[in-house]
């Protein structure tokens, strides 16, 4: 049967063309195509799409919508077998890395594929000499062996420094013994580690001929490749239930614990650092820190993972807030759509145009790793605490905001949004963890903050900062300097912009470096002055995520209104900062009252620009329904009766009396027949 598009219209009133848009969102026209082959595939593929479970009718499949109904223990063996599935059709079908990345992504389940590519492998490649590459990454990449990596303990996570797992040397077997000492030594949130994991990245403490050296990465085996039973000395299984329903519950984050467990020298991980047969310690001419190098890769992959993620949740109020309608009905004709409220728009567009500046912060940010990671192979150093303080600053920034922006579009949505087949609530739950995992976002935060500091004392001394901190050379200009803005229109210029998120970055941060050195100790000053250098370091990682969209835009963007829509959108996101933040501007003096306001009027009028192109603007994600999981977000826009229908597939609806009332309704009921008879 033919469905009607009840967006249609909205669809009609697009200035711009939508299919040149969407491979602007993928990238490139290749990516576009790869993920619109393998999102269809995996959509119309019931068994990547559906969630089948044993129950006593037999096995029953469900929606994705259905998800947070269902039990974790059946979910949980419903994602192994996707998996599963997902790697043999990854074989039979010799997917490229590219199109397996993608259909992981779109089955959208969190699994221990997710450690195992995500962190267990780029661990042993950042870390790994070449004879441990050779050896343990074509085990990982068939899947041989699956990994984790256990950091975080019960006791420490942000801490690194402070994790106490021990791998004791003895010379004597030519082997290092890993020990969990405490309670609070044991591992503790490891994606994968409960109950799939046959090998870990274990961080320890080395320790060789009584000397703490510090921690290291050590490939540990903990289950039998025969029966998964674990091996003897170690204690592991999932640590719980997790936030939400469904949610992030499809992934088995553990805990392990070592009693004694002996492991060959040759698993120590030893590009950083060696331990020789006769126990000696040996520092390789490389920086330690790239023992955290696994970090960076991962940090710098959220950031696209987050535009994902936000531009999901935006379609999804997108759509409804152009279906639901309220008030204002004149003579019996229609209510308002809520998206032409302008509070609406002014809650959901800047989100919109957040979504496309992740986008293109997050493929810039992947560029750079690339050409830092290339440099490291060569020896060449000079880049990595830049690229350090960018992804940490920019995962901390776009996570952050995309939780919370996930959290806005629920309420945008208003009472439908708290429903669990809006797609939202699991959404949210499924998201939010990442402003936790790989590294807290104010810790990260607070990392960012340091390298400003240095950056700022050193300007002084007549280093040329480069890069993204190139604008700190202007730093005479940039703390004198006003804001020319004189009417409304001007804030349009990418100019105008720039120089005021120039000059509030670097304003802050040379009020954070003057208030620091009035400390004796600087340690101590640097952690009273944490709020104002977390707010120095955000506006830093705003004024990256404001540049990258603009040289965007100075690129050749081919299409019809492509360039036009995205220029709105960068305005939009740009002034929308300066709006939230505008006694940041304000208090550092570059725009005067008057001028805020400009920009606050120019911002209303951007909205209104945006209002016709939103459908559009949010069909270009291309994201199946499937993917959105949401009735809210259905590309048709049929709302009403999919959640009437979806209602009555609730368990509560399969008897009309339900369970419990003999004991506990029909007492209370015929009680109070009772008393009225009194
Ligand atoms: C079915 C088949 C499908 C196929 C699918 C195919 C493919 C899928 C592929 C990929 C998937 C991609 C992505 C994955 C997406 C999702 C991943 C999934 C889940 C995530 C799971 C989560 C994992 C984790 O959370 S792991 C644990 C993370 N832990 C942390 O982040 C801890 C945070 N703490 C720290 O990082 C550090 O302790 C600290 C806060 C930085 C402090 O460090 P410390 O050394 O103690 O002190 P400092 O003095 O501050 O630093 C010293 C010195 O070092 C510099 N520094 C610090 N960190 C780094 C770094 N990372 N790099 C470089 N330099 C660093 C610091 O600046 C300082 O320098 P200075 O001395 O010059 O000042
Ligand atoms: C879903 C999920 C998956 C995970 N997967 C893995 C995994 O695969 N492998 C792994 O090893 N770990 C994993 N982790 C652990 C994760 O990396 C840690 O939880 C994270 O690094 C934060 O550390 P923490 O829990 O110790 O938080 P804490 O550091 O205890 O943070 C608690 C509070 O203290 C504040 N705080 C801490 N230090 C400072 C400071 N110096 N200054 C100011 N404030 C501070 C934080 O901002 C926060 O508000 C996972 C966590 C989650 C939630």
């Amino acid at each position: 049967m033919e469905s009607i598009d009840y967006l249609a219209e909205e669809r009609k009133k697009a200035e711009f063309n939508v299919d040149e848009m969407k491979i602007v969102w993928a990238g490139s026209r290749r990516a576009f195509e790869v993920s619109d082959y393998i999102s269809k595939l995996v959509a119309d593929d019931p068994d990547l799409s559906f969630i089948f479970i044993e129950c006593h009718r037999g096995i029953q499949g469900f929606s994705k919508e259905e998800r947070t109904m269902l039990p974790r223990k059946e979910l949980f063996k419903n994602t192994l077998r996707k998996s599963a599935y997902s790697w043999k059709h990854i074989i039979d079908h010799q997917l490229s890395e590219e199109e397996a990345e993608r259909l992981r992504y779109f089955v959208d389940e969190p699994a221990f594929i997710d450690s195992h590519l995500g962190v267990f492998i780029p661990a042993i490649k950042g870390q790994g000499t070449k004879e441990q590459l050779k050896k343990w990454l074509p085990l990982a990449y068939k899947m041989q062996i699956i990994g984790c990596y256990a950091q975080t303990e019960l006791g420490h996570g942000s801490n690194v420094q402070g994790l106490e797992t021990t791998a004791t040397f003895d010379p004597r077997t030519d082997e290092f013994v890993i020990h969990s000492p405490t309670l609070t030594s044991s591992k503790w949130w490891p994606g994968g580690l409960g109950k799939v994991s046959t090998h870990a990245i274990v961080y320890a403490r080395l320790i060789t001929d009584g000397k703490d050296h510090g921690i290291n990465g050590f490939i540990v085996q903990l289950r039998s490749l025969e029966d998964h039973k674990p091996l003897p000395g170690i204690t592991v299984g999932d640590i719980g239930t997790k936030f939400g329903n469904g949610a992030y519950n499809t992934m088995d984050n553990g805990v392990l614990r070592f009693d004694h467990v002996r492991i060959p020298r040759d698993q120590m991980l030893m590009r950083v650092a060696q331990v020789t047969k006769d126990g000696k310690y040996v520092q390789s001419d490389v920086p330690r820190q790239l023992l955290y190098e696994s970090m960076v890769y991962t940090r710098q992959a959220l950031v696209t993972y987050a535009s994902g993620a936000l531009s999901r949740a935006v379609c999804i109020a997108t759509r409804y807030s152009a279906v639901r309608r309220q008030f204002g009905s004149q003579n019996g004709g229609q209510e308002i759509q809520v998206i032409d409220y302008k509070t609406q728009q002014s809650r959901l567009f800047p989100l919109l145009a957040s979504a496309y500046a992740f986008r293109f912060v997050g493929e810039w940010l992947k560029w750079f790793y690339t050409d830092v990671t290339q440099r490291l192979q060569a020896n060449d150093f000079s880049t990595l605490p830049e690229l350090h303080a960018t992804t940490a600053g920019i995962k901390s920034l776009t996570t952050t905001a995309t939780a919370d922006g996930i959290e806005e579009c629920r309420k945008l949505c208003g009472g439908h949004g708290y429903l669990c087949s809006s797609g939202l609530p699991e959404l949210y739950a499924v998201y939010v963890p990442a402003c936790t995992f790989e590294g807290d976002n104010v810790v990260l935060l607070l990392q960012v903050a340091r390298f400003l500091m240095k950056t700022v004392s050193q300007l002084s001394s007549g280093k040329k900062p480069t890069g993204t901190i190139a604008y700190m050379g202007k730093i005479e200009h940039l703390m004198q300097c006003r804001s020319d803005v004189e009417q409304a229109k001007d804030w349009l210029k990418p100019s105008a912009i720039l120089e005021a998120f120039e000059a509030r970055a670097t304003r802050m941060s040379v009020a954070c470096a003057q208030s620091l050195s009035k400390f004796d100790n600087p340690e101590e000053g640097f952690q009273e002055l944490a709020p104002d250098l977390v707010e120095a370091a955000l506006a830093h990682c705003q004024l990256i995520v404001v540049s990258k969209f603009i040289e965007k835009l100075q690129q050749d963007i081919p299409g019809e209104g492509i360039k036009q829509q995205l220029e709105v959108l960068c305005c939009i996101y740009a002034l929308f900062l300066l709006h939230k933040h505008h006694g940041d501007f304000l208090v550092t003096g570059y725009i005067t009252s008057k001028q805020g306001l400009f920009a606050n009027e120019q911002l209303r009028a951007l909205y209104t620009q945006v209002r016709p192109n939103a459908v559009s603007l949010a069909d270009a994600f291309n994201h199946t329904d499937h993917f959105l999981g949401s009735i809210l977000g259905r590309y048709d826009g049929n709302v009403y009766p999919k959640l009437y229908e979806a209602a009555w597939k609730d368990p509560l609806n399969e008897s009309d009396v339900p369970d419990g009332f003999d004991e506990y309704i029909r007492p209370l009921l015929k009680q109070q027949l009772q008393t009225a008879r009194l």
